[in-house]
């Protein structure tokens, strides 16, 4: 696959686009990691990078990212949002996530919190980890857009992975960044408009319709070797996933969910 050309995505994204800044480089360990360590970094700064050498995941999984078959981003934001209201951001980056496998074509859906779902089989095809430091949240996105690297492990709970060009979508990593990065910045102009609110910015009932969650018996591992079992009913105005156990709603904020049905 090509390698990202840095000046064309500036024209069509910082020049005439939404964006601060944008930078493509070869090789790093974390996009994220970087640009949490940069403390001069503007609302909306955009960091692409051709490898991770330690790219990372949810609740401290490896992400892995070699060259040419992923696409590794993070976007920097300073929105002025109440600091309880970031977390949602995560959902509004998958919004984007389903706009952009539908814009390649796919039939796309979310596993709650934010795992993009493709394609025919339906499998793990994108992620996202959001981390906040000082008044700035990292918003970090991994898709798989080529051929999938032979060493790409299932994700949580066994989910397995997939990518755009397994699933039948033959685009390439220029083409994918500029589709999610227009719909992000276009989602997260939306949430921040509406002072952090999922509901009042519209994208909750966006996120709720595109999440294959909903309506499924679901085992949630949560932190700390605690899990809980249940029919999946709701994502609430906060983001959370409320789960039906044994006639009792529970709200979980953060956790590992599988979908029970999907592994009989
Ligand atoms: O599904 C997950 O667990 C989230 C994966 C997030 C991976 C992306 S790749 C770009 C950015 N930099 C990182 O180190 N992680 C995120």
């Amino acid at each position: 696959m090509a390698a990202l050309d840095a000046d064309t995505l500036r024209k069509a994204l910082v020049d005439d686009g939404p964006y601060a800044a944008l930078d493509v480089v070869a090789t790093t360990g974390s996009t994220n990691a970087d640009l949490m360590a940069d403390p001069d970094a503007q609302d909306r700064t955009v960091l692409i990078a051709e490898e991770q050498t330690e790219g990372r995941g949810r609740r401290s999984r490896e992400w892995v990212s070699p060259p040419e078959s992923g696409l590794y981003l993070s976007v920097l934001l300073r929105p002025t949002v109440p600091a309880a209201k970031l977390g949602a951001l995560s959902l509004v980056a998958g919004v984007a996530l389903v706009r952009t496998a539908r814009h390649v074509g796919l039939m796309a859906s979310l596993k709650w919190p934010n795992d993009l779902l493709a394609g025919a089989s339906m499998a793990k095809c994108a992620g996202i980890l959001a981390e906040v430091t000082g008044d700035a949240v990292v918003v970090g996105i991994g898709v798989n857009v080529g051929r999938l690297p032979r060493e790409v492990p299932a994700g949580a709970g066994g989910l397995p992975a997939t990518s755009f060009h397994e699933e039948g979508a033959n685009v390439d990593r220029a083409e994918v960044a500029l589709a999610l990065l227009r719909s992000f910045a276009e989602v997260e102009r939306s949430w921040r408009g509406a002072g952090g609110d999922l509901a009042t910015s519209g994208l909750l009932a966006e996120y709720r319709a595109n999440c294959a969650t909903l309506g499924q018996r679901v085992r949630v591992e949560l932190p700390g070797d605690e899990a809980r079992q249940g029919l999946a009913v709701e994502v609430d105005a906060e983001g959370r996933l409320v789960v039906d156990v044994d006639g009792t709603a529970r709200a979980i904020s953060a956790g590992d969910v599988v979908h029970l049905r999907a592994l009989a």
